[in-house]
């Protein structure tokens, strides 16, 4: 079954929303401007973007860690393609701060002088495939594919959102070198929150207090941000979220799949990726058991 073109569309090998993105701006991002004070997440849906949005803001503005600022994660750390505040990127002051799920091949060429620095996170993606599923009932942008089986065949296949989990990883992965990039996965960051901010700090030369990485840590837990309005997501540009079908931040936990997936599911997705996963070095993200 292939995904219906009111949802999506294929541009250089990669799916969009149409309401979104257009061609003409996915070409002009290649020579968006870069600071070598930016700093940029990058990510495949579904694995721990705005946790690590929330954290980023967290260590960069103190008005956010001691909350005497109400500014959503959002637009603390907008997203490169999806401006959906329409904020103004060329005056923001410096350092600015873009999430982005664009492939290697997409993102603006300033990239590549090794000078800007770049956060990758990647999540096992059979608990990206589940937590994807469930996104797409509640966000009225997204196609609903109520049969999980039908959901999961366009994930192998690469017909959602952002196309294929493997091939994100792996383009990321494979050109690494012409990159300044930290790669992180969400199982470290449930297994050890407070290592993860530290090494991304040391990663972008941030020195905190120790009070204050104690704030990052504690206002980056699930719960806590489950109950900030500024990283809970509950009130997305556009009102995207459907409230009553469920929650931007569903679950936070590690092997959710095996909630999901049947033994025959869970088969199938290994057939398919299992082999071409092989020598990514996150292998450790593939068994759960073995994560954490
Ligand atoms: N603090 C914290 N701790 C643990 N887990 C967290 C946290 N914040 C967000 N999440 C979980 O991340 C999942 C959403 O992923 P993304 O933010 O990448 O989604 S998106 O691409 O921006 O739509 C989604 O995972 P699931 O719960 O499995 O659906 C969120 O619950």
């Amino acid at each position: 079954m292939e995904p219906s073109e009111k949802y999506l569309y294929k541009y250089k090998g990669m799916y969009f929303h149409p309401e979104y993105v257009t061609p003409e701006l996915i070409d002009s991002l290649e020579e968006f401007e870069i600071r070598v004070s930016d700093v940029f997440l990058i990510t495949y849906p579904k694995s721990g973007t705005v946790w690590t949005q929330n954290i980023l803001s967290l260590i960069f503005h103190e008005g956010h860690r001691d909350e005497t600022e109400d500014i959503h994660v959002i637009d603390r750390v907008p997203w490169l393609e999806y401006n959906l505040n329409k904020l103004d990127y060329a005056n923001r002051p410096s350092p600015r701060l873009f999430t982005t799920h664009l492939p290697y091949y997409l993102v603006p060429r300033g990239l590549k002088n090794k000078r800007v620095k770049v956060i990758y996170v990647a999540r096992n993606p059979k608990d990206v495939l589940v937590s994807y599923f469930h996104f797409s009932k509640i966000v009225i942008t997204l196609e609903e594919i109520p049969d999980f089986n039908i959901f999961m065949e366009r994930f192998l296949a690469g017909k959602v959102h952002s196309s294929s989990w493997l091939d994100h990883v792996r383009g990321w992965y494979d050109h690494r070198d012409e990159f300044s990039i930290l790669f992180l996965t969400y199982e470290e960051m449930i297994k050890d929150l407070r290592g993860v901010v530290l090494r991304i700090c040391d990663f972008l030369g941030k020195e905190l207090s120790e009070d204050d990485l104690d704030t990052v840590v504690k206002k980056a837990t699930f719960e806590n941000m489950k109950e900030d309005p500024r990283a809970n997501y509950e009130t997305m540009p556009g009102g995207l979220l459907e409230k009553d079908k469920g929650h931007f931040l569903r679950k936070g936990t590690v092997g959710d799949w095996k909630n999901t997936m049947t033994v025959a599911q869970n088969e199938r997705f290994e057939e398919v990726f299992k082999e071409k996963m092989k020598d990514l070095p996150f292998n450790y993200v593939w068994n759960n058991e073995e994560a954490i």
